[in-house]
């Protein structure tokens, strides 16, 4: 089942050092159990009938295995995979170049699928729903159109960010599959793994250190496992425990629930200088100078669900938690409002 395409398609210059981390198959893949049982099973249903699947979309912050799961998903099929991205798909044109160029059953991936243009978008509800494309060709009076079948196969799109998809677009795929953070217990299974892939040992107790302040997330908990190691080899020690990578998070600005530098700046800009908010998200990405994307994907998610930001109709209000990990105190006035807000505004995670 091993298609030579699945890896060369791959083979984008951000992913390179990650390749070796990569799981390639759904039993390698840790976590996210629910989605991965009922994926495993839709896939095998496919497989049998020797249909293509129903178009996928991956969902979730980033950095959780939207991309690796896509390629899984080719790879468990045996059928081929292309990989493109919202944004560089400019033109219709584009689009049906690659429409066209798909084997029956293969895998077409669309990441950032939140940013294709409307008239891409367009082109993409028919090929989506009925395997048909329509072009125009030409220009003026003497412009027509023209329908061409396509085979049939399989679109995966993945977004960090559901509620920038259009209405008609998300309705058209039959599997929505949303990612969540991960867990400690199965983050340090993760850094396991990856710990016996880089030849580096690692003892069960550094792994959980790294698991736990990996931010609920693989990318995170992959990319601190090389840094753990590259402090392990400069140090010279040969075995790593929770001492020393608990040394090399602290040297990284990781603190103990996995927030960043970054995410330490924005909470506290909240308290600071928005007396613990509400705050508008364009106001805090001003201040920050960030993007208010960034923001809204990389930040904002794990933060809320650690407990330690609120999203209201008015802003963004740090929590009671969000103080105490900061290592403040609320005034009183802005306690009893945390009170009054905690209990009367619910979780807008999802809102775009
Ligand atoms: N379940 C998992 N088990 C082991 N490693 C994983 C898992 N999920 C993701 N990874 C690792 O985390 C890294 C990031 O995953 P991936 O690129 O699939 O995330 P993504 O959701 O596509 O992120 P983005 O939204 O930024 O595109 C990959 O290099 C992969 O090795
Ligand atoms: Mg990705």
């Amino acid at each position: 089942m091993t298609d030579n395409r699945t890896i060369a398609a791959e083979q984008k210059p951000e992913d390179a050092p990650e390749l070796s981390l990569r799981p390639l198959a759904l039993t390698e893949f840790i976590g996210q159990q629910k989605l991965r049982e009922n994926l495993a099973v839709f896939i095998q249903a496919a497989r049998s009938r020797g249909e293509a699947l129903d178009h996928a979309l991956f969902y979730g912050p980033p950095g959780l295995g939207k991309t690796t799961l896509a390629q899984i998903v080719a790879r468990e099929l045996g059928v081929g995979f292309r990989a493109t991205s919202g944004p560089v798909i400019v033109r219709a044109g584009d689009l049906a170049a690659l429409l066209t160029n798909l084997q029956p059953r293969d895998v077409l991936f669309i990441d950032e699928i939140h940013r294709l243009s409307p008239a891409v978008e367009e082109i993409l509800y028919p090929a989506m729903e009925d395997f048909q494309l329509d072009l125009i060709i030409g220009e003026g009076p003497a412009a027509r159109s023209v329908r061409i079948d396509l085979p049939k196969f399989t679109l995966v799109g993945a977004t960090t960010r559901l509620g920038l998809i259009t209405t008609p677009l998300r309705e058209r795929f039959g599997i929505p599959l949303r990612l969540n953070f991960y867990n400690a217990a199965e983050l340090e299974e993760i850094v396991r793994r990856g710990a016996g892939l880089l030849n580096f040992d690692l003892t069960s107790e550094g792994a959980g250190e790294i698991a736990r302040r990996s931010r609920g997330t693989p990318r995170v908990a992959g990319r601190l496992l090389r840094r753990v190691r590259d402090f392990a080899a400069v140090a010279k020690t040969g075995r790593v425990d929770a001492k020393l990578a608990d040394e090399a998070l602290n040297r990284l600005e990781v603190d103990k629930l996995g927030l960043d530098a970054m995410d330490r700046r924005y909470l506290r800009a909240i308290a600071d200088d928005y007396g613990g908010g509400p705050v508008g998200v364009e106001t805090l990405a001003a201040a920050l100078s960030e993007q208010r994307d960034t923001i809204e994907d990389a930040i904002e998610p794990f933060l809320i669900q650690q407990g330690l930001l609120q999203r209201s109709p008015r802003g963004r209000l740090l929590t009671l938690n969000g103080y105490r990990h900061l290592g403040m105190t609320p005034s009183k006035a802005t306690e009893a409002q945390l009170e009054l807000l905690a209990a009367s505004v619910g979780d807008e995670s999802e809102a775009g």
